[in-house]
């Protein structure tokens, strides 16, 4: 019989509003109203909550903390008022649940309650225009069904652009068996559901999987690794299938038709310019069914560009309804499929393998490498230069910001200038950001004649370094990266390109043995027969070099398949060398590595972390066993150490901890935070004006990065950037990079920003999944806190950071926090 209404009144189960201004006074009222024939006592309320910023009134004070009183609603119509105050003291959301209790005063009854919720929130205009565009809707799943079809192919975006290096070397199809298909599904075990085939190869599958790996297994567990991961990709993909959508005609180029696929830029699906798409009308029900496969020839931030045959354009007319499968691209799988099997025939043993055997005594020769101060990256220097590990790789360790990078790109100049003209060299990394970094460096020392940046056709060029462009395979005439042919490439003395792209200096018949020196950047990275395209056919197995560096605390590489990750395919070159093999081991002796075939470096020249004591803690204590030592410039170190934004004077790392709320938008599976970004811009705010004063820094928006685990809230920032007109000051806004922390991985400015975004712990276990965002992801959250030279600011929730037990040592316990009472 009791009723409670509120004024303002409940809308959606909860009474909500918001505000402009801080410390702006809003009330809530809660009427309690007996409706009931029966006397019931109103026992006590109180507010569930993380942050208090209201105050609760009631007339007689019905709260056992107070004085213990109640109020009886002894007949029909009797009512009593409870008033919440809010006054919002930061921007954000805060929600709170009203609990009311109440006792019938009837014989042997219990107390029952009832819960109201509110919610208040504090927006300022920017965040208001950032907010979603429309509610969020997610596409509908559509389940997969085999149907019969006529494929009518489409237009590649290859087409049009003239390649000059031919292929020579075949790459092969690598399809999978179907049988192991069926033993994937049923995670090898032995079922009933097998087909007789499957269950007699079982016992082979699953040998081949627990034996160690040998070179003499190394193909074939490799072949058989990439298929389990293939197949799993394959399943994981039909998640994106879309159902129902309609295209539109590109206005800039009438042969192309563009689908939106929210979540592309995230890589949900992952979409690749040259990848392949199947689309059927979707009123197209007898069999068969007509599928028309559009070329991807541009992926835009929700939507792609697709070339289809004209069958389909001419018959096309918009609100056309299709349905859309995506497929897996098997490019860079192929592509690991012919290396494994390269590695076997060029006898590669002695790299992979090494036993040190081989190895022979080589005098170091004196050189100057600039980095004499630092023993270990010297050391490191003369024995690649001196070729003293090979046949054996030659691995350079370490923590984050202790000059792996530095050392790779001093020992390619140190080959470069001694050893010409018979080195060639191909510098690598797993990813284009860090290809990128090792060109710009490499620049700094050697004839950019004599470098060459090769990216593949899939690049989008506006996400190319503009002084890299003149360095690399853009070709302006025809509009697109074009490889050049085979003798133009091989008078390039150093190469930089991605491990994948590699694989296309094999396939053009760049000989074998043609590069004396394969030097490997990030190599925890990437996965062992990654990693081995930029080796297998084109580094000799005696006489070239293979250096590989890299930080297995650092981020690994990405499995989709439980059983490729379970048995080992997660492992990069380097850190199974460094586990399994005694070479790169430590001396049980002397308790050294052997400096002939590895470096461990230990003197961090970036991070501002390792400067204070406080908080060297996290990253040193959590990964990297108390052995960092601090070398940073200590000019850069300290530069913020005054700054009058700081919390503690000295002691340049903010954890700005903000009540968000973590929306989607639209059809867009991608999260963003708006309240971060508030206090994000905020900080840039005062960062522009304190520059160049009082002993602060002259500050270029390049010196900035802003770190965010979704996409759509590092587009939501970047839209922030150009509207905020205080941040317009700034005329290179557009050189202060906002990205995910593998676009981060390798690089650092002296002012880093995390936007953390979650702010409801329902989402983590999606995180998981996809393996997205920062929580329960520690390497991720060691990269992003490494970056930062002289001041890092992390934005987030602490109330759900403090949950993961490795945000939880940088993010303070939130005060305020009262018991709950439910
Ligand atoms: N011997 C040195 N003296 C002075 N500065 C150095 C030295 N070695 C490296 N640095 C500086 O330290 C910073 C980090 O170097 P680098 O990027 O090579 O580190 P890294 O180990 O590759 O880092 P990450 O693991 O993040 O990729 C750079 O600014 C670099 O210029």
């Amino acid at each position: 019989g009791i009723e409670i209404t509120s004024e303002p009144e409940a809308t959606r189960g909860k009474v909500q509003f918001s505000v402009g201004r801080l410390k702006e006074l809003f009330v809530i009222n809660f009427h309690i109203l007996n409706k009931g024939p029966n006397c019931i006592h109103f026992t006590y309320y109180t507010a569930l909550h993380r942050i208090r910023c209201f105050t609760l009134i009631d007339e007689r004070r019905v709260t056992r903390a107070l004085v213990i009183s109640s109020v009886d609603f002894s007949s029909t119509g009797e009512s009593y008022d409870v008033v919440v105050q809010y006054r919002l003291n930061h921007y954000g959301h805060f929600p709170a649940t009203m609990y009311f209790e109440f006792c019938p005063d009837l014989p042997g009854s219990k107390p029952f309650c009832i819960v109201r919720e509110m919610e208040a929130a504090a927006r300022t205009q920017l965040g208001v225009e950032l907010g979603p565009v429309a509610p969020y809707r997610p596409y509908q799943v559509v389940t997969y069904k085999p149907v019969s079809n006529v494929i009518v192919e489409g237009v590649p975006p290859e087409s049009s652009v003239v390649q000059h290096l031919k292929m020579t070397v075949k790459l092969g199809d690598y399809k999978y068996p179907p049988y192991l298909k069926e033993l994937a599904k049923q995670r090898l075990e032995d079922s009933n559901y097998l087909s007789p085939t499957a269950r007699q190869k079982l016992a082979a599958v699953k040998s081949l999987l627990n034996c160690p790996l040998k070179m003499k297994n190394y193909a074939h567990r490799f072949h058989l690794l990439l298929h389990l991961e293939e197949i799993q990709m394959e399943v994981d993909i039909r998640k994106y299938d879309l159902h129902d959508q309609t295209m539109t005609q590109d206005q800039g180029n009438k042969k192309l038709l563009v689908l939106r696929v929210p979540g592309v830029a995230e890589n949900r699906p992952s979409v690749l310019r040259g990848d392949c798409l199947r689309v059927s009308r979707s009123e197209d029900k007898v069999q068969p069914i007509t599928v028309y496969t559009g070329y991807v020839h541009k992926v835009e931030l929700d939507s792609v560009k697709l070339g289809f045959a004209k069958r389909l354009l001419q018959s096309f007319i918009n609100n056309m309804h299709f349905d859309v499968e995506f497929t897996v691209n098997r490019f860079p799988l192929k592509l690991q499929h012919r290396a494994v099997d390269l590695a076997a025939k060029h006898q590669l043993g002695t790299v992979l393998f090494p036993s040190g055997a081989a190895t022979s005594s080589v005098p170091l020769g004196k050189l100057r490498s600039g980095l004499e101060s630092n023993p270990e990256q010297h050391a490191a220097i003369q024995r690649i230069v001196a070729g003293s590990s090979k046949p054996a790789p030659y691995i350079v360790f370490g923590p984050p910001g202790t000059g792996k990078t530095i050392t790779l790109v001093e020992a390619m100049n140190q080959v470069f200038s001694l050893a010409e003209p018979s080195a060639n060299i191909l510098a690598c990394a797993p990813s284009n950001s860090a290809c990128d970094l090792l060109c710009e460096r490499l620049m700094v020392h050697m004839d950019p004649l004599r470098l060459f940046r090769l990216y593949a056709s899939s690049r989008d060029p506006r996400t190319v370094p503009k002084h890299l462009l003149k360095h690399c395979n853009w070709d302006e005439s025809q509009d697109g990266f074009v490889f050049p042919d085979k003798e133009i490439l091989m008078k390039y003395k150093v190469i930089v390109t991605t491990m994948v792209t590699a694989g296309r200096l094999v396939s053009g018949g760049i000989p074998h043995g043609h590069f004396s020196h394969v030097f490997v950047d990030e190599g925890g990275q990437a996965m062992e027969p990654e990693c081995i395209i930029a080796v297998a056919g084109l580094l000799h197995p005696e006489r070239g070099q293979l250096v590989l560096a890299g930080d297995p605390q650092q981020l690994g590489p990405i499995l989709r398949s439980p059983l490729a990750l379970e048995y080992g395919l997660g492992l990069s070159l380097l850190e199974r060398l460094m586990r399994t093999n005694p070479l790169y081991h430590k001396s049980s002796d002397s308790g050294h590595f052997d400096s002939r075939f590895v470096s461990k470096l230990l003197r961090n020249y970036r991070c501002i972390f390792v400067s204070h004591p406080a908080i060297l803690k996290i990253p040193n204590e959590l990964f990297y066993e108390n052995e960092l030592q601090v070398f940073a410039d200590q000019w850069e170190r300290e530069a913020y150490c005054n700054w009058e934004f700081l919390p503690k004077k000295g002691f340049p790392v903010i954890f700005h901890g903000v009540m968000g709320k973590d929306e989607r938008e639209a059809n867009s599976p991608s999260f963003f935070n708006v309240s971060e970004i508030e206090v994000l811009v905020d900080y840039l705010t005062k960062l522009m004006q304190t520059q160049g004063k009082k002993g602060i820094p002259k500050l270029a928006a390049k010196d900035i990065g802003i770190i965010a685990p979704y996409r759509k809230q590092a587009e939501k920032i970047q839209k922030a950037l150009k509207s905020v007109s205080a941040l317009n000051r700034w005329n290179d806004v557009k050189e202060l990079k906002v990205g995910s922390v593998e676009e981060f991985q390798g690089q650092e400015r002296k002012i880093i920003m995390i936007s953390a975004v979650r702010s409801s712990s329902s989402y983590v276990k999606m995180d998981q999944d996809f393996n997205i965002g920062f929580l329960s992801n520690e390497k991720r959250f060691n990269v992003a806190i490494t970056r930062a030279k002289s001041l890092l600011i992390v934005v987030g929730n602490p109330v759900i950071l403090n949950k993961d037990p490795t945000w939880e040592n940088l993010c303070p316990q939130p005060v305020n926090l009262p018991p709950l009472h439910c």
